[in-house]
């Protein structure tokens, strides 16, 4: 036989390395001769091989010291492809016969096999069970069921085992039992099936899905095997009982109310015989009518209505406003020329009211008013009513005179100019205020004294509030003005508010309720110092005042 080639650097254990290479080349001698036997690497096989053919176990003692173990697993390593292969082959047929250290060394093949092994021991834990009669429980046993799949469900058969019999300590009940047992039953079957087929695991578990309990049954017994009421729902009552009818609401038809007829068709054609039932019906005596209702049965004067038309009072659509002409992108709109081409207003035609608005004068007690030396035009009415807004509106100097949505603010007569040749003066307002009682009566005396005995005055602009309509405080005031002759004039403030109609039926109600009166100046004016409608118009008016007297 040759001698072994020496490893390099291997002079001090030579020894051991010859025979390391004695072993290995026996190996390989025995690999040729015998081909696929040692293919197994089993160690028994070994064993005997190595005892009947070299009794060579002092090698093996001497390989025990550990030196030869490089030439083992060289021995190992060297081995062929070929030989792996065949060693695979021969670990699938190792699964009939056992176990064995060599077999750790071929992962997959390990797993598989104890794999089968676990099934066919929980198998019998299965088998077991049924002979114990302790797998009764459904719903322990439901729960492993449906968990099971494979081999686990026999493991967790096992531990619910335990379970069981604390579970069977109190069962007494025929008919649960005949069901565990039938569930038990299939639960040893399916398992039975793992373990005889090792691989229909997931067939099993379906079956055992298929027969999964209901959860309301597991509620039946509690851990000490006591029953339990399922908790009651809540009832529903088979009939409901019928909920009452909701009365019908019942309209009231007003025969007097024409709002939502339109300005042009205005008088409306009322239905007599049907205006006539209802009146029977809903106002039997003319006296019950209500305000509204007799404000809506006005019927305004055609040179009203077409004046509203005229002038776009009243409520309006941006459209409406547009299509007339009016560049609505500035403010007041209606107070310019229509068509016009400049992008801000156009000028103001009465020449005095284009002079700087200026503050000279303020009085809380009358003897604080200033020298009567230029024509004056006042503006009194309620609180709110948009006095101080339409002396703003009058000269297009916003800010001027300053305004509130509360009422009361003006507290005090004030007293602008326009160039020394009129007099603006903002009284403040009567009736409802954000003030003292006391306080609010010197006001409306101070407006009495000064409408009263005030000379210069050349007109008192009454302002009414278009929504609302002249108050008694206002009739009041007017009274007054007709004992001293003081020459008024009203205003229809905030007409943007309403519907046109009803702007021009307010008009038509107020001229009809100072028909009489001597001091009254006609016609009622109509404005609105939001939309700038019927501002010209009054300014006009005004105007003149300033043209024709002389201070
Ligand atoms: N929609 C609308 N609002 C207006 C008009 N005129 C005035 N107002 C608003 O009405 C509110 C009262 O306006 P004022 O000018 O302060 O009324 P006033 O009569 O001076 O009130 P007192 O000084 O408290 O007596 C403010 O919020 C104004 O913006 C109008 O023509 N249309
Ligand atoms: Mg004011």
């Amino acid at each position: 036989m040759p001698q072994p080639k020496s490893a390099p650097g291997g002079k001090r254990n030579g020894g051991s390395v010859r025979i390391a290479g004695a072993r290995s080349r026996s190996r390989r001698e025995d690999d040729k001769g015998k081909g696929a036997k040692f293919g197994g690497w089993n160690r028994s096989e070994k064993r005997e091989e190595h005892k009947g053919r070299q009794g060579s176990m002092g090698t093996r003692g001497r390989r025990s010291d550990g030196v030869p173990r490089v030439g083992v697993k060289k021995s190992v390593s060297a081995t062929s492809e070929p030989e792996r292969r065949k060693r695979k082959i021969s670990d699938d047929s190792w699964d009939d016969g056992g176990g064995g250290k060599s077999s750790a060394k071929q992962g997959f093949t390990r797993k598989s096999a104890s794999t089968v092994t676990r099934g066919k021991y929980s198998a019998s834990k299965g088998d077991r069970l049924k002979s114990q009669n302790l797998d009764g429980d459904d719903s322990y046993s439901g729960r492993s069921n449906s968990k099971a799949s494979g081999i686990s469900g026999g493991v967790k058969g096992r531990s619910v085992h335990g379970k069981n019999v604390e579970a069977s300590k109190g069962k007494k009940f025929g008919e649960s039992t005949e069901f565990r047992r039938k569930k038990g039953g299939t639960k040893d079957v399916s398992l039975d099936e793992q373990a005889v087929d090792g691989k229909n695991s997931d067939d099993s578990s379906s079956i055992t899905e298929e027969k999964k309990p209901r959860p309301r049954l597991t509620r039946v017994l509690d851990r000490t095997g006591k029953k339990v009421k399922p908790a009651k729902k809540d009832v529903v009552p088979d009939s409901e009982e019928p909920t009452p009818k909701k009365k019908r609401k019942r309209m009231k038809l007003d025969p007097y109310d024409t709002s939502n007829k339109r300005i042009d068709e205005f008088p409306p054609k009322q239905d007599v015989s049907n205006a006539e039932k209802v009146q029977e019906k809903c106002a039997p005596e003319e006296t019950d009518m209500s305000i509204n209702a007799k404000f809506r049965a006005i019927q305004p004067s055609p040179s009203i209505l077409s004046y509203v038309e005229d002038n776009l009072l009243g409520r309006r659509r941006l459209n409406e406003i547009k299509n007339a002409g009016y560049n609505v992108k500035i403010s007041a709109p209606l107070d310019n020329v229509p068509f016009s081409t400049y992008t801000e207003h156009e000028r103001i035609e009465e020449s005095v009211f284009r002079n700087k608005l200026e503050f000279f004068a303020a009085a809380k007690i009358s003897s604080s008013f200033p020298p009567p030396t230029i024509p004056e035009i006042a503006f009194a009415g309620v609180s709110n009513v948009g006095k101080s807004s339409l002396l703003n509106a009058l000269t297009r100097q916003w800010g001027i005179v300053r305004t509130s949505d509360k009422p009361g603010l003006t507290q005090s007569i004030n007293f602008f100019r326009l160039a020394s040749k009129l007099s603006l003066v903002d009284l403040p307002g009567y009736g409802f205020a954000y003030a003292k009682e006391e306080v609010k009566e010197s006001w409306q005396e101070l407006v009495k004294e000064y409408v009263s005995t005030r000379v210069g005055l050349e007109r008192v602009c009454l302002l009414v509030h278009t929504k609302r309509g002249m108050k008694p405080l206002d009739y009041e005031l007017v009274d007054l003005m007709e004992k001293h002759k003081t020459p008024y004039q009203i205003v229809l403030t905030k007409t943007d508010l309403v519907f046109p109609i009803d702007v021009a039926r307010r008009a038509m109600e107020i001229q009809e309720s100072l028909r009489k009166n001597k001091s009254v100046v006609n016609p009622v004016m109509m404005v609105s110092s939001k939309t700038g409608a019927g501002i010209r118009n009054l300014r006009g008016v005004l105007g003149k005042l300033a043209r024709f007297i002389k201070p």
